[in-house]
């Protein structure tokens, strides 16, 4: 899955049934570019019915459990359950979860192993506060968030890290070009670094990306994509995100 651009979708705690089947109707009329991986990150209980609907739009889930094996977890939905089901991706650490759930870099390392284990692509998402932004800890704390790929070495797929300043996330404040060149700059390099530069990147931005800013952060070097909260809920402001990732993949 080595496409130029990826433009994932995260619904969060979002959606019902006949809405999603809906939106993932449309979205599956979009014309599919060779280059460009659309997918959406949905809630675990729709991620059947979306998959019937969606193609070629990939379905993915937005959190796995710790626990690797089947067990006495009750309400934990395993990584080898989401491959059964046929999910394609997971995102892992996402802000929300290190925020309202304490997931640690244990937990998280655990979690991206257990989806590598089992087949499902994880997407691994980082970025700092605004307090550890203004105290100039940015990339020292996104540096310490990246450092789970060390042991994901057993990847021989395309590696994917979401980028995504938590005071960017559903606020309304995207982060400067300047900002976004500059970290994913640094993510890429530490990234490489801690995979003995033996891996393919894809670093996506996110963070109030919507149809009028997209095309700019697009534009940026080492911007491979975009993971799209807010704005992937509704049709017409995520079908106009794909095209623009689909001209910037021309
Ligand atoms: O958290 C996000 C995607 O994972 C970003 O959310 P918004 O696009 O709503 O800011």
């Amino acid at each position: 899955m080595t496409k130029q651009k990826w433009v994932l979708g995260n619904w969060k705690m979002n959606g019902r049934l006949a809405a999603n089947q809906a939106l993932l109707s449309q979205l599956s009329q979009i014309q599919e570019h060779e280059h460009v991986a659309v997918g959406v990150a949905v809630p675990s209980v729709y991620i059947s019915s979306a998959l019937q609907a969606a193609a070629p739009t990939l379905v993915g889930a937005e959190d796995v459990s710790l626990y690797a094996n089947d067990g006495a977890y009750t309400g934990e939905v395993s990584a080898a359950m989401l491959a059964d089901v046929g999910a394609q991706f997971v995102l892992i650490g996402h802000s929300e979860r290190r925020q309202y759930f304490a997931e640690d870099e244990a937990v998280l390392a655990q979690k991206y192993a257990n989806a590598v284990a089992a087949g499902v692509l994880p997407v691994l998402c980082v970025g700092e506060t605004l307090a550890e932004r203004e105290a100039g800890q940015a990339e020292a704390v996104v540096a310490k968030q990246l450092n789970l790929l060390q042991a994901a070495t057993l990847l021989k797929q395309t590696v994917l890290v979401a980028y995504e300043p938590v005071w960017a996330i559903g606020t309304g404040v995207v982060a400067s070009i300047e900002q976004i060149a500059q970290m994913h700059a640094f993510i890429q390099q530490h990234v490489l670094s801690l995979l003995n530069n033996d891996a393919s990147i894809r670093l996506l931005y996110g963070g109030s990306v919507n149809a009028d800013n997209c095309a700019a952060i697009f534009a940026v070097e080492h911007v491979d994509g975009a993971l799209v909260g807010g704005a992937s809920l509704k049709y017409d402001s995520f079908a106009q995100i794909i095209t623009a990732a689909t001209d910037a993949a021309n």
